[in-house]
């Protein structure tokens, strides 16, 4: 099955785009999600959570406390990286469990970190990322969350540059302060219609990727 990595930084409009290839038919598996999932009261890496950070980093429901973890982790690259080494192991188990699953013209993986992590090269056909100017990145997840300009710019400053991210890309869908809706879902079908004539042709030649 033809597999596509989806990128882009914080409030470029990844989850947005995931949606529009949903809906036409693709499968999606989102590894923000998986992380949220795995946080959530009674998951898997609670009790690992609190074995390294302590028990002020779980909620009284049993989720990991996400304010206080943002405060720690995108202050203290320590601690980030300790988060990271609990947390990504069990999204990459949970990603390919999901990944087995999938139906569909073609698959996509969505992931904020693909460029950062460095080890999706080589498991994905084509990287495609969601390109937005840092200003518009804000002003999205100012209005979306709340957080302030200065807590965006420290999650944004610990993310590759909007340069890198272009540089690494098959396919790019622009997404910046400009785009309406319309024009970006416009802009995602004719990636969707490209990727499904492709896969046509990948499984005629029987060439596939083992994720
Ligand atoms: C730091 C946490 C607690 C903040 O939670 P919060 O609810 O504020 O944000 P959420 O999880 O919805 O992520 C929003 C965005 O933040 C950015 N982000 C999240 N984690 C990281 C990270 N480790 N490095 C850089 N950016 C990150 C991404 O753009 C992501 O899409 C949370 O993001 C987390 O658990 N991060 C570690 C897991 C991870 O690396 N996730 C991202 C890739 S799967
Ligand atoms: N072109 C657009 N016009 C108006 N609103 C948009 C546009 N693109 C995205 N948005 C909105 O901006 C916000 C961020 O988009 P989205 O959640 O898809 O980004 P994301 O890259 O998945 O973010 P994150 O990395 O933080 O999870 C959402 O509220 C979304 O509806």
């Amino acid at each position: 099955m033809l597999k596509i990595g989806l990128t882009g930084g914080i409030g470029s409009g990844k989850s947005r785009v995931a949606d529009y290839f949903q809906s036409w038919g693709a499968s999606v598996v989102d590894t923000d999600a998986i992380a949220h999932s795995l946080t959530a009261p009674g998951g898997r890496a609670i009790e690992a959570i609190r074995g390294e950070f302590g028990d002020a980093t779980i909620a009284p429901d049993g989720s990991m406390n996400r304010q206080a973890m943002r405060d720690l982790v995108f202050q203290d690259a320590g601690a980030r990286l300790r988060l990271e080494a609990i947390l990504h192991p069990m999204i990459g188990e949970v990603t390919r469990e999901q990944a087995e699953q999938a139906r569909g013209c073609y698959l996509v993986f969505v992931v904020p970190l693909l460029i950062e992590s460095g080890r999706w090269r080589d498991k994905v056909d084509r990287i495609c990322v969601v390109d937005c100017d840092p200003a518009t990145q804000i002003a999205r997840v100012r209005a979306r969350s709340g957080l302030t300009q200065e807590a965006i710019e420290r999650i944004m400053s610990v993310q590759v540059s909007r340069e890198a991210r272009l540089a690494a890309a098959d396919d790019i869908v622009l997404n910046d302060g400009a785009t309406t809706l319309h024009e970006l879902e416009a802009r995602s079908r004719a990636l969707h219609d490209g990727w499904c004539k492709l896969a046509a042709r990948q499984d005629s030649t029987g060439n596939d990727k083992v994720y």
